[in-house]
């Protein structure tokens, strides 16, 4: 059985229209499915825990939406081994399609590839997790990226701007990841920081920027991160700059948008299964564009293979 959980509210309201198409779809296929509406924020997580509870042996659980409803609804699963994860994207960044071929323009075709998919494949995820006040281990699972500092800032105000009604109003909307990165960088703080990767290599940050743990290459709407990503390796993509002026970061970001890395000084890219950061003061942390609180340690971890997926 299929079953369908949907936001209708991503890209400002947009994927309603998403949804109408693939349901006369649905029927005119006659597939056998069920449909769940997410109402409020968190509510995909609750439903996605609703369904992989169900007695059902073979689940196919396909999010109509954006990153955050898929990063909502993974969170959510249980039983990974019964469950088969489907995504057609109809957010604003649509970054996961991105990572996984799947074109936001064409939602029948994404449609189409999971009913005639003839086996699913496995897509590693990752894992943010951080001791909270009490000290009590929390963690989130991500399909994308997380990260910690400037790239979370800009995750964080995203969420909350009116920009982003506009952008998608006249169907701009990835753009709002870019143009908040370039309205902040004028009140970007940056932070002296410790990241210490599995097997013991370890640097001291001057003045860290940003550190976030790919799991695909792009995040913010289509900035290529970590052009080299594979989401199937069992290992992440760990991006971090320090010490950069701040009259050179627009530079740094036209370097990464063309995918010139190595001319970004200050910039390290490391493939990983795990890693620390540890910073003197809280600095905002995301996962896959969702706010995670304000952290001075955290780790991230590759888990290998955890996602069935359809595509
Ligand atoms: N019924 C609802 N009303 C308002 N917000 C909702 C509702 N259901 C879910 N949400 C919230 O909507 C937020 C954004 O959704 P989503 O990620 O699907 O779209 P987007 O922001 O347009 O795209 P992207 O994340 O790719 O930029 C999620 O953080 C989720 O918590």
């Amino acid at each position: 059985m299929y079953y369908f959980i949907v936001n209708l509210t991503s890209r400002t309201g947009k994927a309603a229209k998403t949804w109408h198409q693939l349901k006369l779809e649905l029927d005119q296929r006659e597939v056998a499915y069920k449909a769940y509406v997410s109402e409020y924020p968190g509510h995909a997580t609750r439903l996605a825990k609703m369904i992989c509870n169900k007695a059902d042996k073979d689940i196919r659980l396909i999010v109509v939406g954006g990153d955050g409803t898929a990063n909502e609804v993974i969170n959510g699963m249980e039983h990974f081994e019964k469950v088969t994860f489907g995504y057609i994207p109809s957010g604003s960044g649509n970054d996961l399609g991105r990572g996984l071929g799947i074109s936001a323009k064409d939602p029948l075709e994404a449609l189409q590839r999971i009913l005639e998919a003839e086996q699913a494949r496995y897509m590693d995820l990752g894992r943010v997790s951080w001791a909270d006040d009490r000290g009590i281990r929390q963690s989130r699972l991500y399909a994308i990226s997380a990260g910690i500092g400037f790239d979370a800032l800009v995750c964080e105000l995203a969420l909350h701007a009116k920009l982003k009604t506009f952008l998608n109003r006249i169907g701009l909307g990835k753009l709002v990841y870019l143009i908040l990165t370039v309205k902040s960088m004028r009140a970007l703080q940056v932070q002296d920081a410790y990241i210490e990767f599995e097997g013991g290599e370890s640097y001291e940050l001057k003045d860290m920027v940003f550190a976030a743990a790919m799991n695909q290459p792009y995040e913010g709407g289509g900035v290529p991160m970590a052009p080299d990503a594979k989401n199937d390796d069992g290992l992440l993509s760990v991006i971090f700059v320090e010490d950069i002026p701040k009259k050179k970061m627009p530079r740094m970001l036209l370097r990464l948008l063309l995918k010139k890395h190595k001319k970004i000084q200050g910039l390290r890219l490391k493939d990983t299964k795990s890693v620390r950061i540890h910073s003197d003061t809280p600095l905002v942390v995301h996962s896959d564009g969702e706010f995670c609180g304000y952290r001075t340690d955290i780790r991230f971890e590759a888990e290998k293979g955890k996602l069935r997926i359809l595509c």
